[in-house]
């Protein structure tokens, strides 16, 4: 559509006026990559209606030669008469194909919805979810700190925005002396022109150097913002409840730190940067308009606020879609992020074909809804222009009128039609940023919905109890619990134990009857409906979680996870403060240190990735380390043992035995033979224990116990059998 207005003006006119729109369009553009991308055809709008070249067809037009005030009148009419309703035909048409456009990519839409049903639908979308909204009070606590950077940004956008203004009626001046020199030929032009012509180079160094200001004012802001908005999420994030992290993914998780940040970062920065340029530049031009022709004015104030009106109605529904599309496009990041993480996983069942398949169609659904929402945008922009364009026309028109009666001059239409395309260019820019600012806003409310989540359990605050006196007895005083995410079943049933100081106690029994659960709620992972768990006597609820966690108890369990970092740094992660002596003596005691001086670098050997690059038996064991560097005086061994191999299992169980001395143990375990000499052994099923005794008390009983070691034994056998069958 532009195109067509820009080529049709182009041929109204000859030419002339190229170099004066350069300069009226020399402004500094500050967008983003996808702002530039979104606002290629709102630029290039305003880059090809050549304005001076629509004023000198209209100034040829109206200007005064041999005919008469009648004839003048009736030549203009015809003039404008065909060129511009030809064109307001083509504006109009354009536009309806655009709305067609919308409407058909959106009914497309409600044809093409996805339902994924795998294991996809742990990221699905729960529908009744309300929209997060960004709190703004939150926000400016946080701008708080450079408010500085903030007002000068804003004081030198308006500055340009002013300036911006000022140019057109300075252009007016200089197109009113030229326009007396098409007509007369006495009098001095470079005394005349030289005022208001020294006057606009002086506005234009002014306007370059405030936009280099703001420019970099807002740079800077913006980053520091961003910053600190991803230092208080990650904060957040990190000491959420557990039970946030069983319902939010982890891809979920990290989109807001990446994504979300930046385009909340980016879009802040557009609209304090060209938002409120656009706006300042608005409103400083429709007040100049007033003073040029109160007549043009009043036509525009009737027309402007119903297009505004219209805007804001399709701009609810692109909000809508920008959310569904950003919601997709964090659901696409965090099946990567699953396949990712988990890749040996994948690749021990052949299914990355599958994990490509779900991760192709995740993010072409992505692409579809973003693909959506550009076409949306656009339709949205090309409406706009229609009408941005029409207007123009309509000035054209009504100006040329006026002149034609002498009741405005050439230069004073000429200002108007700058002020005019001024606005057009900043209204322009504001629907083009609307697209953006809606992104940012979704992205800003996620961004602090996670900042404001409060956790119900505190990491640190309350009793601890000194090393030297605690003894380490521990009590279930009828627990029950119910996992937050799951609250139709209840895990622990009234659930009592009592574990001695300096005792081993085992938890035995089947297969989610709720051991480990026992193990998470002694380390305050989550936190008891009814009942309660003591340490010497004392509640969970009332220790320092901090201390409870980092400094009471050592938890071993199944599938340790370490860092990609050194093995020193691994096992000091127990205890930051502790010297190189301090980690090797742990390594030692977890029977650790010669294999780890056996590697090339030693204790400065960096493991991969959660740790992928040594054995499970030597992950176990550097986990044994950094566990016991901390001293704890309470150690929970969580199926310790149970991945590995029988000679990992071996060494790894004798470390187990040198470190439990002296100290409170629970051990849940299934391989019973590894349990034999706790002082208790308690078997739980479904929730509650259903005997408790000693090895031999239990065994004599023949009962659950019983049962397990049968079992076990006849799994001993079978598996002998099948060894012995095919070595045979
Ligand atoms: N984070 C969780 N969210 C919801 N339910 C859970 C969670 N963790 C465990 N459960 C459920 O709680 C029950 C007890 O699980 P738990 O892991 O405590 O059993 P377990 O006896 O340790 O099993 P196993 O011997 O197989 O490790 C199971 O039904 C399990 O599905």
């Amino acid at each position: 559509m532009s195109a067509i207005l820009a080529l049709s003006s182009r041929s109204w006119c000859c030419g002339a006026g190229h170099k004066l729109s350069t300069v009226v369009h020399g402004q500094a553009l500050f967008c983003s990559r996808r702002s530039i991308q979104l606002g290629l055809s709102a630029n290039v709008d305003s880059k090809r209606l050549y304005l001076p070249s629509w004023i000198k067809h209209f100034v040829n037009c109206v200007k005064p030669r041999n005919k008469s005030l009648h004839q003048r009148h009736f030549s203009l009419k015809g003039n404008i008469k065909q060129t511009p309703s030809r064109l307001l035909v083509l504006t109009l048409g354009s536009g309806c194909v655009g709305v067609v456009t919308f409407i058909r990519t959106f009914s497309n839409h409600a044809h093409c919805e996805y339902k994924p049903k795998n294991r996809l639908s742990a990221y699905e979308e729960t529908g009744n979810i309300p929209e997060p909204k960004l709190p703004w009070k939150e926000f400016f606590k946080l701008l708080l700190p450079d408010i500085w950077y903030l007002i000068g940004a804003i004081l030198s956008a308006l500055a340009v925005a002013i300036l911006n203004i000022q140019i057109p009626l300075m252009l007016g001046d200089v197109v009113n002396i030229l326009t007396k020199y098409t007509t007369e030929s006495n009098g001095d032009f470079v005394q005349d022109i030289k005022a208001p012509a020294l006057k606009l180079c002086y506005l234009y160094g002014f306007q370059g150097l405030l936009t280099f200001v703001y420019i970099s004012l807002l740079g800077s802001l913006g980053e520091r913002v961003a910053t600190r908005l991803r230092k208080r999420l990650f904060e957040s994030i990190i000491t959420q409840d557990i039970a946030f992290f069983d319902t939010h993914k982890t891809g979920e998780i990290v989109n807001r730190l990446t994504t979300d940040v930046q385009d909340f970062k980016s879009s802040f920065k557009l609209v304090i940067s060209q938002g409120l340029r656009s706006l300042t530049q608005t409103l400083g031009c429709i007040a100049s308009l007033f003073i040029i022709s109160p007549k043009m004015t009043t036509i525009m104030v009737i027309v402007v606020p119903t297009i505004i009106g219209l805007g804001s109605l399709i701009g609810s529904v692109l909000r809508t879609l920008s959310r569904k599309a950003q919601a997709q496009v964090s659901k696409a990041t965090a099946v990567a992020d699953e396949a990712i993480g988990n890749v040996r996983t994948v690749r021990a069942f052949a299914m990355e074909p599958k994990e490509t398949e779900l991760y192709n169609r995740e993010v072409e659904q992505a692409a579809k809804l973003n693909q959506l929402l550009n076409v949306s945008i656009g339709a949205f922009q090309g409406l706009a222009s229609v009408a941005l364009n029409g207007i123009a026309l309509g000035t054209l028109y009504v100006g040329g009128l006026l002149m034609s009666r002498n009741e405005l001059k050439p230069g004073d239409l000429m200002s108007f039609m700058v002020a005019v395309q001024t606005i057009q260019r900043s209204l322009a820019q504001m629907s083009l940023l609307f697209g953006q600012a809606v992104r940012g806003l979704s992205a800003g409310a996620r961004v602090f919905e996670y900042i404001q989540l409060k956790p119900l359990m505190p990491m640190t605050g309350g009793l601890t109890i000194p090393y030297h006196t605690m003894k380490g007895s521990i009590e279930f005083n009828g627990v029950t619990f119910t996992y937050p995410n799951r609250p139709n079943q209840v895990v622990l049933k009234d659930f009592s134990l009592k574990i001695p100081g300096g005792r081993i106690v085992a938890l035995v029994g089947l297969s989610g009857g709720g051991k480990s659960t026992v193990a998470g709620l002694l380390e305050r992972f989550y936190d008891v409906e009814n009942g309660s768990i003591t340490v010497d006597g004392i509640n969970i609820k009332d220790l320092d979680p901090s201390w409870l966690r980092g400094r009471a108890i050592g938890y071993i369990n199944q599938e340790p996870v370490l860092f990609a970092t050194s093995v020193l740094e691994n096992i000091r992660y127990g205890c930051p403060g502790a010297t190189d002596e301090e980690v090797k003596e742990a390594a030692k005691l977890a029977n650790a240190h010669d294999f780890i001086t056996s590697f090339p670098d030693g204790y400065n050997t960096v493991l991969g990735e959660r740790g992928v690059t040594v054995s499970g038996g030597q992950k176990q064991r550097i986990a044994i380390a950094r566990a016991l560097i901390k001293h704890p005086s309470i150690l929970i061994l969580d199926e310790a043992t149970s991945a590995l191999d029988a000679e990992s299992e071996r060494v790894v169980q004798e470390a187990l035995d040198k470190i439990i001395k002296g100290r409170t143990v629970l051990v849940i375990a299934h391989r019973l033979s590894t349990i034999r000499d706790a002082d208790v052994i308690a078997v739980m099923s479904n929730g509650v224990i259903a005997e408790i005794g000693k090895h031999e008390e239990l065994k004599k009983k023949h009962g659950i116990y019983w049962e397990l070691i049968k079992e076990q034994e006849k799994g001993v056998h079978q598996q002998e059998g099948f060894f012995t069958r095919q070595q045979g």
